[in-house]
């Protein structure tokens, strides 16, 4: 199947770095297939603009495995399978093993068993694609967000042997950014000692995201590779 038909599944699209990919990819007319866990906004203007939107939530294997079943019933080929689903939650005192369960699902368990069911999808595409979206924290760890940084450092595990393996019909690659978009809780203290935590000190916004990801689906010579996309954070 021709590259420009064969849809681009992006996990957890329903807003900020997600929404934002899936939108460039529409606007260069390509088809794109999304995961939602919340009815929002994006959602809907994903929709009206032709994009397929799934619910999923990938906080169990059997909500994983369900989302499976529902894209198999969609499509039967995927250009590329970009896994951005991402849990930010605090790992609250007294309830730090259900906050690590639910990182370990969202982060590793769904990326891990949606490639594994999918890459039969992937080989019908030629190129084709797994984008896992980490986090640079996973280079040196975080004190305050330990079981978060273990999972996707896990994530970053699951970039280099599913390279390996489903070389060369399908590349593996990871993103792995630091202070992309603020939320809009983020008090200024917290936002002014994120910045100084990078040489460049700046948020730069989803379309450095999207620009990595173009980088990595049109190179045909770059597997089991993470680009690191972090404002110069390791030079500080
Ligand atoms: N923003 C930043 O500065 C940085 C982001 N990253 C990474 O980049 C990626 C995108 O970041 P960002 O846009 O901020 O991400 P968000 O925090 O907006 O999360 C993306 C989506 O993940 C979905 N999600 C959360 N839990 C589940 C679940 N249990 N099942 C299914 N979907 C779920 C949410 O869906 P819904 O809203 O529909 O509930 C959410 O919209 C993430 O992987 C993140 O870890 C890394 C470093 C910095
Ligand atoms: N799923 C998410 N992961 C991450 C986020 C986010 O908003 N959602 N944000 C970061 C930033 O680095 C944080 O420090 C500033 O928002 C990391 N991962």
């Amino acid at each position: 199947m021709s590259t420009q038909s064969a849809p681009i599944l992006i996990t957890g699209a329903s807003q900020r770095i997600g929404l934002h990919c899936a939108e460039r990819l529409l606007d260069s007319g390509q088809p794109v297939i999304i995961s939602y866990r919340s009815e929002r906004p994006g959602v809907g203007k994903l929709r009206e603009r032709g994009a397929i939107c799934l619910p999923a939530d990938f906080a169990s294997e059997a909500g994983i495995l369900a989302f499976i079943d529902q894209l198999k019933q969609h499509t039967d080929c995927l250009r590329a399978i970009v896994h951005n689903a991402s849990a930010w939650l605090n790992e609250t005192p007294g309830h730090e093993a259900e906050a690590f369960q639910q990182l370990f699902s969202v982060h590793m368990l769904a990326p891990y068993l949606i490639n594994l069911h999918c890459a039969e999808l992937l080989r019908r595409s030629q190129p084709a694609d797994i984008v896992h979206i980490s986090d640079d924290v996973a280079r040196k760890g975080s004190a305050n967000r330990i079981a978060y940084c273990a999972s996707k450092a896990g994530l970053d595990s699951l970039t280099l042997s599913f390279a390996a393996q489903l070389a060369p019909q399908i590349k593996v690659n990871g993103i792995a950014p630091a202070l992309i978009q603020f939320n809009e809780d983020d008090d200024d203290e917290y936002r002014s000692k994120t910045l100084a935590k990078s040489a460049l000190g700046i948020e730069p916004g989803a379309e450095v995201i999207y620009q990595s990801l173009r980088y990595l689906l049109d190179n045909p010579y770059v597997t089991g590779t993470t680009l690191t996309v972090n404002g110069g954070r390791h030079l500080k």
